[in-house]
């Protein structure tokens, strides 16, 4: 029976935990038996282990007492103690199976401070006991550096040494006051020993753009290497001068010559930080602030329930759900590709030719290596304009000759211009990797979706629920279902099934139907529908209707709330504020899926391309988020409508640069290489990024994960959507009998948000039996409610385009 390679690292982790638990043991009991102890110890050394007539009164043996004298006696003393701590964490590090390198660092630090306490209780209380309390190593360095420093340079140095780890490693600013700089120092010794990235900066800094850190530069006038071919790993980037004088960064070349670099793919080492990336934008800067949700709470009443017991938590309705683990995902062993020297090199002379060609000389390129592409951000010779490289795009990129290079001109931001260029060896992110780093794993978003990579080698988190809608369209073949795959799996890695329910259509019934088996776990569907996942174009207008009907719902919520968005509106809940008696509950997030909506658009119209409109329009406060992807991306199915509503989109690779603009409004997703290449617009920044992979049996993995599991013993359910009633409530009512100003009336109630008769009198200059006539059909067709008495009636439909459907039905109906 051999052991899979998933066990290895647990085995190794419970031993390393087994031996933290040991040594902790041991050295606890040495503090009190090593008087006794310490003769047999030393007399006896190492062969104490053999023998047997030695008898020792320490808890944990021979062993026990001959290991702790070693450590405390004759290393460290007391300090010793970190060294376990750090065997511990390790042994932990390896039975969850996370990444290696932050034990690096931790071990580094944990080593200096093992040695610095040492030399510190040493020196302080080295002469007041017998206790070996800073060990052997402690003693000597203290007895050769009061020789040479004195007693007095010791303190200093002590102190010096303090004074650099808060200004260099923890980076405390001292501008702050005495209490802000303790509370500083406390988060960051403490989220050291939490296991956490240490908090570094003020609490005021932390949250800032990272400073860059100084990169690796290259220079062109140093001989050509080839044959000799350093090795770049992505991430990093290189500077090659062109002209004019050498910079400091030439130092970066000395210290690299020769090395070869090694990125840890879950992490963003120093050389990929070298400036703050023009075209990766960060999750931060994806984040859309939360804005007005339109909701006039001022009148709302409060139902407050002053109960303020135990909070509520959603996650006790399946107390016993557990996330799927990393290991369900497959890990690619990738981290040895690497982007060859001399092919950065031919790219480079290749692009400063070419734009000479076109009498255009550069200052400076600049290369960072991606995943899929290298960007060579150029610096033009002072009086070369940037629209003349704008005019010259696609003359530029066909000298390049090469598939896939995008040129941005300039980089937004900044007065250069980038060229990205595929590299020979292109990287997979697999979905394990994006979901395993530090970034995902501590994000605190609503919806975070790991995306990808970007050229910078960093790990792109977005939220959904920021964005507030996605819409992923790209030619077939080029990554979409993977992406939609991968953001349904950020969100079943990151949230219980009492967070966020998923509403999913189908057309094609092929890609989402694995994910039926998370029916009682995580899908929200209609009453009396077999299929959890909808297929059929009637079911999807019905299942579109009730997500209408749930949004208007969840917003009467709300408005008895005085909350303003489901965040305020679920704090309120969870702190036992809102009494559950008079209907709240708590809201999960509920995100719609569809998977090639060409197909809904094409058969049904303006009846599906509205309440995505609607939805896409309203429903963000209320937690509903749109997922909308096709393989079409022409103008019919991607409609203005549909656009205006979607600001944040992604693109894959598509045939023509007219299907680019009509998803991003620009071009280059005519340019991408497919295989997960992609563009993530939002909002106008485009950022260039490698999806990540998952594939399906992964996916199913995790999908028998959860599915296999004890779910909800009742799914989901969306409201009852009834056409008949519709039809009932406009029934008798036709489009000729409508008043001809009913229209202009309507728009007026529906812009205003105000059911009121008067109001229509005053502004359209109607009698009031003719006003009062029109309110009434507009009440017939369910635009606005019952008449209230004095008040304005309310207002049901609330835009424009609904409006319009219901008058276009009315006119096909005759
Ligand atoms: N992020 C990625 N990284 C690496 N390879 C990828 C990635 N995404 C997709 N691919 C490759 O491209 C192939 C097609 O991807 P996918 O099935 O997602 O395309 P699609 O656009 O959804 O196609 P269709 O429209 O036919 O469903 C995959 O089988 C895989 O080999």
């Amino acid at each position: 029976m051999g052991l899979s390679d998933e066990r290895i690292p647990k085995l190794f982790g419970l031993l390393l935990l087994f031996i933290a638990v040991y040594l902790t043991i041991a050295f606890v009991s040495y503090l009190f038996t090593w008087k006794i102890d310490q003769d047999r110890v030393l007399r006896f050394s190492w062969k104490l282990l053999s023998e047997d007539a030695a008898t020792v009164d320490n808890w944990l043996g021979r062993l026990g007492a001959f290991l702790s004298n070693f450590f405390i006696y004759f290393c460290f003393g007391v300090p010793s103690f970190l060294l376990v701590y750090f065997v511990g964490r390790l042994g932990l590090n390896r039975l969850r199976r996370a990444a290696l390198r932050p034990m690096a660092n931790l071990f580094v630090k944990l080593m200096l401070a093992t040695i610095g306490f040492s030399v510190l209780l040493s020196f302080v209380f080295g002469s007041l006991t017998d206790f070996p309390i800073g060990g052997g190593i402690g003693d000597y360095l203290v007895s050769h550096l009061s020789g040479v420093l004195g007693g007095f340079g010791v303190i200093l140095l002590l102190l010096l040494l303090v004074g650099l780890y808060l200004v260099f490693e923890a980076r405390i600013d001292f501008n702050g006051s005495p209490a802000q700089i303790r509370a500083d120092v406390v988060d960051h010794f403490s989220s050291i020993f939490r296991g956490k990235q240490p908090a570094r900066g003020t609490s005021a800094t932390r949250n800032a753009p990272a400073a860059a850190p100084a990169g690796a530069a290259l220079s062109p006038t140093l001989p050509r290497r080839e044959g000799n071919a350093r090795i770049l790993a992505p991430g990093g980037t290189d500077d090659f001068e062109v002209e004019g004088p050498q910079t400091l960064s030439e130092k970066g070349l000395e210290q690299l010559k020769g090395e070869q670099m090694e990125m840890p793919m879950d992490s963003v080492g120093d050389l990929t930080l070298v400036t703050q990336d023009p075209l990766a934008v960060g999750a931060d800067n994806l984040l859309v602030a939360d804005g007005d949700t339109g909701i006039d709470t001022s009148l709302a009443v409060t139902e407050e329930n002053q109960d303020h017991s135990e909070p509520y938590d959603p996650t006790l309705d399946l107390p016993s759900y557990e996330s799927p683990h990393l290991q369900l995902l497959v890990e690619f062993d990738n981290q040895k590709q690497e982007v060859d020297r001399a092919e950065l090199e031919a790219n480079k002379d290749q692009i400063i030719e070419t734009l000479l060609n076109y009498k255009i000389e550069i200052t400076k390129i600049r290369a960072t290596i991606g995943p899929t592409v290298t960007l060579y951000e150029i610096v033009p010779a002072p009086g070369v304009r940037i629209s003349k490289i704008k005019n010259l795009e696609d003359d530029i990129a066909l000298s390049l000759a090469a598939l896939g290079i995008r040129i941005i001109a300039p980089i937004p931001g900044r007065g250069t211009i980038g060229i990205e260029v595929p590299n020979k060896n292109p990287q997979m992110v697999s979905m394990r990797e994006v979901l395993e780093s530090e970034k995902f794993r501590t994000a605190k978003m609503d919806l975070p979706l790991a995306l990808g990579k970007t050229i910078k080698n960093e790990v792109l988190i977005a939220d959904l629920a920021k964005m507030p809608h996605l819409l992923v369209a790209g030619a077939t073949g080029q990554g979409k279902s993977v992406g939609i795959n991968s953001i349904i799996m950020s969100l079943l890695y990151k949230k219980h099934p009492s967070q966020v329910k998923l509403v999913m259509i189908d057309p094609k019934k092929v890609e989402l139907f694995p994910y039926a088996k998370l029916e009682a776990h995580f899908l929200a569907f209609l009453p009396g529908q077999t299929e959890p996942i909808t297929t059929e174009t009637t079911k999807v207008i019905h299942i579109l209707n009730s997500l209408c009907i749930e949004m208007d719902q969840r917003y009467d919520l709300l408005k008895k709330a005085a909350a303003r968005n489901i965040k305020e509106y679920n704090e309120k809940f969870v702190a036992r504020r809102l009494n559950p008696e008079k209907g709240h509950k708590f809201l999960p997030f509920i995100v719609l899926i569809i998977d090639e909506f060409a197909d809904l658009i094409m058969t049904a119209g303006k009846e599906v391309e509205m309440p995505i409109a609607r939805l896409a329009q309203l429903s963000r406060a209320v937690g509903i988020h749109l997922v909308i992807a096709t393989q079409r991306p022409s103008v019919n199915i991607i409609t203005g409508v549909i656009k205006a509503n979607f600001p944040a989109r992604i693109a894959y690779k598509v045939t023509a640069k007219v299907d680019s603009r009509t998803i991003l409004d620009a071009g280059g997703a005519d340019q991408l290489i497919g295989r997960g290449d992609m563009l993530l617009s939002n909002g106008g920044d485009v950022v260039r990024l490698q999806g990540a992979f998952v594939d399906t049996p992964e996916v199913e993995e995790v999908i028998n994960f959860i599915g296999n599991q004890r779910g909800y013993v009742e799914p989901y359910l969306l409201p009852e959507y009834n056409t008949d009633e519709e039809m009932a409530g406009s029934g008798s009512l036709s489009y000729a009998d409508l008043d001809d100003m009913f229209e202009d009336a309507s728009r007026l109630i529906i812009s205003q948000q105000h059911g009121s008769t008067s109001m229509i009198q005053r502004r359209l200059k109607l009698g009031y039996n003719r006003a009062g006539r029109i309110m009434d059909q507009m009440e017939q067709l369910g635009i606005v409610g019952p008449a209230q008495g004095s008040k304005p009636r309310e207002v049901l439909v609330y835009d424009e385009m609904e409006l319009t459907r219901f008058i276009d039905d009315l006119r096909n109906k005759g």
